[in-house]
């Protein structure tokens, strides 16, 4: 198992109350497995992927990512373990902009001490992005930067690939061939998916999706 989170509790606060977030939630991600996950706004989906990522405390439950429980991680072992086993796509791209395309698609790769060449250039080739190699993010369309944000996470080989709406900014047409392409590169380098989405298209694509709401995840089915 790439994730698995057993029996996760989180509260939030909003100075005066408390308020129960996820509640006693259960999850399974296998290797090459791609997981949609759905909910209202407010929900929680984000607040999930941070705790999955080990950027925000874990207050009740287990979350063990490769092996490792997070709950009992050091700082220091939660960064080696975003930098190595984790790799995260953000809705707003979060590309270095003093970076060119080519130095972005590496510099995970980079920090996570598995750098290979020929990878970055295969990746670039799959996401058709070769053209834009010296270019730098600030002169590429919405969906062009998506394409680089998806060839960044996959260059350092992670074990589990986080996804916040990362199709959230495209039109149908690119939300679908970027989709598309992500579900087939995170299946051949046998990469776990862990995708928040507002779409039934999108969430149509992976392999299960859960709908979370009242804390808990519901399966739901699939709708291509
Ligand atoms: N650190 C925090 N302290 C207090 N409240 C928080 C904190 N983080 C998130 N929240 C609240 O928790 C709720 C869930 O937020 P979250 O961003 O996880 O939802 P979401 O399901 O991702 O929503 P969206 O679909 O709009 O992105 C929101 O009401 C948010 O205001």
């Amino acid at each position: 198992m790439s994730l698995i989170i057993e029996s996760l509790n989180h509260q939030i606060s909003d100075g005066h109350n408390q308020r129960k977030l996820l509640s006693d939630l259960s999850l399974a991600v296998g290797q090459g497995e791609c997981i949609g996950l759905m909910g209202d706004s407010g929900s929680g989906k984000t607040t999930l992927l941070n705790l999955i990522a080990g950027l925000e405390p874990i207050q009740q439950g287990q979350i063990t990512l490769a092996g490792v429980e997070l709950a009992h991680a050091s700082e220091q072992q939660l960064s080696e373990l975003r930098k190595k086993q984790l790799g995260i796509i953000f809705q707003q791209y979060n590309l270095l902009s003093s970076l060119s395309v080519q130095d972005n698609i590496a510099f995970s790769a980079r920090l996570a001490g598995r750098y290979d060449a020929s990878l970055c250039r295969e990746l670039a080739r799959q996401l058709d992005i070769q053209s834009l190699l010296t270019q730098y993010p600030l002169t590429l369309s919405g969906g062009e930067l998506q394409r680089v944000a998806i060839a960044r996470a996959l260059s350092a080989q992670p074990k589990l690939l986080l996804a916040d709406e990362p199709t959230g900014n495209l039109d149908d047409n690119n939300s679908a061939g970027v989709v598309a392409l992500l579900v087939k590169l995170v299946k051949s380098h046998d990469t776990a998916l862990v995708l928040v989405t507002h779409s039934h298209h999108v969430a149509g694509k992976m392999d299960k999706t859960y709908q979370l709401a009242d804390g808990q995840l519901t399966i739901i089915s699939k709708v291509v």
